[in-house]
């Protein structure tokens, strides 16, 4: 079967890593399941995407579909330095994106590949606008907890006090949640948030949030059971996560970094089995100079093999370039590795990992937990807080080195140090352990053919398809009306045939 003739969906997303991620995943699972897909964001990240990653121009098959990539101008210049202000940077895209996307849906639709359904992530509500204009069905995946939605749905409709200017330090119970303190709550709801773009862009995706006909959750099951039951009867949601790992088609090359990763696999290959902490906070969160020397002189001081993600600073952002203290590779030696960008996910799977040193963002919490892998957790920001709370006091996998950006506090090197070796030895290292391999455990299970999340996706597509058919029946039918001769175009284009019945004069769906 070629492509022209597969259920075509377009997945719109924001373009920071840590969402294209979970949403390229989606699209390769959906593409497995036999859909067509297309994946966009903008340029300036496609541009990033196509030198770091394997991507072209053509169509890259997935299982029993295909996966391809098109990209959108911003309107702005290449190196326009207000990319890296949210604020500014959101209200652009909602701008250009609501004239562009309709135009790529309808291109795609003079090409053959008429759009049946569009899917995007939260910071950009305006995508599920998009799909209502046009009379298009139209799905979000929430690329965060079932706890991080749940808090933010609370805070959407005033269900419980949040921490406010009058009372911060308040704790706050949600249903089916254990008592979260203030600063275990997704910071963005703080009244004091740096980034209360963030904030707005998320309570527009709640205000949304009837738009969308299914909410898909990089969660699963097993994992927040009681909560995802909770809000099951609330929201229309469904759990597929962990969207990382791909049963059907195991070995699909396309990625979506931004960054090439460098080569450390050779380098974990020679070190002994669960012998190096890996240190990462991911592709936003970026640490004062004066934390840096801390947790370099806690990485030495405790003797462990480590391998550290130093991503540069991008060139606009303000940040300076953070440097690690005099001789600390000599220091080192062979037994610590710096690099600029890892292949997490091979690195989190590699036997010679002991432990993850992690910011908490919920894509390498899904990772870590599907790995098997113990954390120290050291969260900043939104959702990092509320994942960190999780990872250490229910699902039990980590120790907790930091509390959050907001507290403004200097974990010092013998801080780091003591964390360090209680993660990698010792009856608290060895729990932890037992619990992350439980937890990988649910997860194969959830994403395995027939599991919860499999079934959930299978389920989607089945969906996505029916409401095909209803929206090409609608635009057969509206084009009747005109008097074009679309039944036979839509025909040609091989999605279905559309045939006006003798009985009743009306169009149908014939295959
Ligand atoms: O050196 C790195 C650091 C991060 N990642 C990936 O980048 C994503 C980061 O997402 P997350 O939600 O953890 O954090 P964010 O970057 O959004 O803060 C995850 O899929 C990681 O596997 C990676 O491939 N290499
Ligand atoms: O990608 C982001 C946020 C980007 C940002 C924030 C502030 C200023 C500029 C850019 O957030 C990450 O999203 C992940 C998925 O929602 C989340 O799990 C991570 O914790 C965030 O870091």
């Amino acid at each position: 079967m070629g492509s022209e003739a597969l259920v075509h969906v377009l997945l719109v997303s924001f373009p920071g890593q840590g969402h294209v991620n979970p949403l390229l995943r989606l699209g390769k699972r959906l593409a497995s399941k036999g859909l067509l897909v297309t994946f966009t964001t903008p340029e300036s990240i496609g541009k990033a995407m196509r030198k770091a990653s394997n991507i072209g121009e053509e169509l890259s098959p997935v299982g029993d579909g295909f996966i391809r990539f098109e990209f959108f101008e911003d309107g702005w210049d290449e190196d326009e330095v207000r990319r890296q202000d949210l604020d500014q940077y959101l209200p652009q895209l909602e701008k250009v994106g609501k004239v562009l996307i309709p135009e790529m849906i309808r291109r795609n639709g003079e090409q053959g590949r008429p759009v049946s359904c569009l899917i995007n992530n939260p910071f950009i509500p305006w995508v599920s606008d998009v799909a209502e204009s046009l009379g298009l069905p139209s799905a979000m995946l929430w690329v965060q907890s079932c706890a991080c939605f749940t808090a933010y749905y609370h805070y959407y409709h005033g269900l419980v006090p949040f921490p406010s200017e009058t009372a911060m330090e308040i704790d706050i119970q949600l249903p089916r949640m254990p008592l979260l303190k203030h600063d275990e709550v997704p910071s963005f709801l703080y009244p004091t948030t740096p980034y209360p773009f963030l904030r707005r862009a998320i309570m527009g995706q709640y205000k949304n949030l009837d738009k969308p006909f299914c909410i898909l959750m990089d969660t699963f099951q097993e994992l927040e059971h009681e909560i995802i039951e909770y809000m099951s009867k609330i929201s229309p949601i469904k759990t597929v996560g962990p969207l990382f790992k791909n049963p059907k088609a195991p070995n699909a090359t396309v990625k979506g970094d931004f960054m090439k990763a460098d080569d450390c696999v050779g380098w974990l290959d020679s070190k002994p089995a669960s012998s190096v902490v890996y240190v990462s906070f991911g592709s936003v969160v970026y640490l004062k100079q004066d934390q840096w020397d801390e947790i370099a002189y806690g990485l030495l001081n405790s003797g462990v093999n480590f391998l550290w993600v130093m991503k540069p600073p991008h060139k606009d952002s303000g940040y300076e370039l953070l440097t690690l203290p005099e001789g600390f590779l000599d220091k080192a030696g062979d037994k610590g590795k710096v690099v600029q960008w890892s292949p997490q996910e091979q690195v989190l799977a590699h036997p010679s990992v002991a432990c993850f040193v992690t910011h908490c963002g919920w894509n390498s919490t899904m990772e870590a937990l599907t790995s098997g892998m113990p954390v120290v957790a050291f969260p900043q920001w939104g959702d990092q807080v509320t994942d960190a709370k999780y990872l250490v006091d229910v699902f039990k996998v980590g120790v907790r080195m930091c509390r959050g950006e907001a507290e403004n506090k200097l974990i010092t090197r013998d801080v780091v140090e003591q964390c360090l070796l209680e993660a990698t030895s010792g009856p608290k290292a060895e729990e932890m352990k037992r619990n992350a391999m439980k937890w990988r455990a649910a997860a194969e299970a959830s994403f395995a053919e027939g599991g919860s999340s499999d079934q959930n996706i299978q389920a989607f597509v089945d969906e996505v398809k029916r409401r095909s058919l209803e929206v090409l029946a609608a635009s057969v039918k509206s084009a009747a009306k005109g008097g074009a001769d679309l039944a036979g175009k839509v025909a040609a284009n091989g999605v279905a045939e559309l045939k006006e019945s003798k009985v009743n004069g009306e169009l149908q769906v014939v295959s």
